[in-house]
């Protein structure tokens, strides 16, 4: 019989590797995490979610600062450089990184740094930072190791022009101007904090509408405030070339278009963290972007093996990632399992985005009668005291059983307002009824008295008050 030093191995530290060690680790299994990085929290706290959305907030308060009445009858505008937001934004990854030590270390998850890859189905070879191994048994393996950014080979990444969301947070200047290729999550939010920044920003989307997964009039909206922050949006454009001197970079799209830039950020898309796991050596081959698929167990085609987070695709979300650890985990230890399908779009640019369920287009491809409830920020009394009047709340529900169908919101902390909505669209049968905005008082002023209001509306649409 074979001798097991783990029951779970989990590589990354990610928060998909994190949900799935403390799962696990909580229902009675031995579990060790593999981490190449020096510091636990993945590409998640270092290079992607925390150190994005802090960036974000310190280029918000500068904004804030010189746009506000109140600060702009105080001096002149305050122009602030980006390697200063960056340091300040910098101050949040130790507290992340200091936070899941201590998370790992007092549910006494064992740690081993260094790259990991296969011998066997339920062998890891882990090689250290010094070049010895170590060879790790374990009877579950999770392969949480993520993604990285997607490089095409006829781009020069060494070029110090030209960055991925991963380099740009190394960058020690502000370019006057820059090409961001590639109008995805990531680029637009890019785009808001530079722009923010003061510098022109060129946004080329190789589709016809920004962020098209989205309800078509947040997509709208999201490209009106681009603009009007200084953004100019190129939709329906490719590059052909890229080139460089040492003073800027100049991109040939296939339109015949040259755009020349003080910096250009590649944000096309990502790659699954699976080259280096020698995956050949347990029979399993990851897609073209690197990417595996998994059962709605989270086990790879290889029984023990299991998989979750960036490194099966989409929706390559840290919220969705802890939940598919966390439920890869479960199934491990023999309990229920969720498989995640419902996360909701949290997408911090400027405005702020977030929506749960149905858009419109799928509701009408699909057939459904229903109607729309809408309140504008402008009208609410907590928008109007703090000044971030821009935003929509919207609600989408059956016309017939005032079921909430779907949920779309832009402006101010529209990622923590949608959870309201969410709440009660996840509730069973009548439960899920836009009536729980009228038949329930909400705090006033608050951000969420915009579901009253839409709510209203849409009831008013429909006469049945
Ligand atoms: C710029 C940016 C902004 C984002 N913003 C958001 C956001 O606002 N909200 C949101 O929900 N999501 C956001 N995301 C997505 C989010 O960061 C990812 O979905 C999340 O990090 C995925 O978690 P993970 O556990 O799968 O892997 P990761 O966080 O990618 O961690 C994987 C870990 O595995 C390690 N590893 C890889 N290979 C090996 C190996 N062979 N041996 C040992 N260790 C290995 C890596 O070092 C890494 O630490 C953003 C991503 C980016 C890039
Ligand atoms: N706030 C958030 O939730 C947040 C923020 C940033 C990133 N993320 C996550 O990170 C992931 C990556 O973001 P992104 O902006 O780099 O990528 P993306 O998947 O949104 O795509 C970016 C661009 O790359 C192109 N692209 C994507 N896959 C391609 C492929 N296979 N072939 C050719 N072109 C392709 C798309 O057309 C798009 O223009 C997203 O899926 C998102 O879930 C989330």
């Amino acid at each position: 019989m074979a001798e097991y030093t783990y029951d779970l191995l989990v590589l990354g530290s990610g928060p998909a590797g994190e949900g799935a060690a403390m799962s696990a680790v909580k229902a009675g299994m031995r579990v060790a995490v593999v981490e190449r990085r020096e510091m636990v929290g993945g590409n998640c706290a270092h290079k992607g979610t925390i150190p994005s959305k802090s960036l974000r907030h310190a280029v918000k308060q500068v904004i804030r600062y010189n746009t506000h009445a109140l600060f702009r009858t105080i001096g002149e505008p305050c122009w602030v450089s980006y390697p200063k937001v960056l340091k300040a934004a910098n101050k949040v990854i130790p507290k992340q990184v200091e936070m899941l030590t201590t998370l790992y270390a007092r549910n006494r998850v064992h740690m081993h740094i260094g790259e990991a890859s296969f011998v066997e189905p339920n062998r890891v070879q882990v090689i250290l930072d010094d070049g010895a191994k170590e060879f790790i048994t374990a009877k579950n393996v999770l392969i949480a190791t993520g993604s990285r950014p997607y490089r095409p080979e006829n781009v020069n990444f060494t070029h110090p022009r030209i960055y991925d969301s991963d380099t740009i947070l190394d960058m020690q200047h502000t370019p006057r101007t820059m090409i961001i290729y590639g109008a995805g999550v990531i680029g637009c939010e890019y785009a808001s904090i530079f722009a923010g920044l003061g510098v022109k920003v060129d946004l080329i989307n190789s589709r016809d509408q920004l962020l098209s997964f989205l309800d078509a009039e947040i997509s709208d909206a999201l490209s009106y405030h681009l603009r009007d922050g200084g953004v100019t949006v190129r939709h329906d454009e490719e590059y052909e070339s890229v080139e460089m001197d040492g003073r800027s970079v100049t991109m040939h799209l296939r339109s015949g278009k040259t755009l020349r830039t003080d910096a250009l950020l590649w944000c096309n898309g990502r790659a699954g963290n699976t080259d280096t796991l020698n995956l050949q050596a347990i029979g399993l081959e990851p897609n073209h972007r690197g990417q595996l698929t998994v059962s709605e167990r989270y086990e790879t085609d290889v029984a023990g093996v299991y998989a979750a987070g960036d490194v099966i695709g989409w929706p390559s979300l840290a919220s969705a990632s802890f939940d598919q650890g966390r439920a890869c985990a479960r199934g491990i230890c023999g309990l229920t399992v969720r498989f995640v399908s419902d996360a909701p779009t949290g997408i911090y640019t400027l405005p702020e985005i977030s929506s749960v369920g149905k858009t419109e287009r799928e509701l009408t491809e699909a057939k459904v009668p229903y109607e729309v409830g809408r309140a504008f920020f402008k009208n609410t009394a907590r928008a109007q005291i703090s000044g971030e009047d821009v935003g929509m709340l919207k609600l989408l529900f059956h016309f017939d059983t005032l079921e909430i169908l779907g949920i779309h919101c832009f402006g101010a902390e529209a990622a923590e307002i949608i959870h309201i909505g969410q709440a009660i669209m996840s509730q069973p049968g009548e439960a899920n009824s836009i009536k729980f905005f009228v038949k329930n008082t909400f705090n006033y002023p608050t951000m969420a008295e915009a579901y009253r209001i839409a709510a209203l509306d849409g009831l008013n649409r429909v006469n049945r008050l």
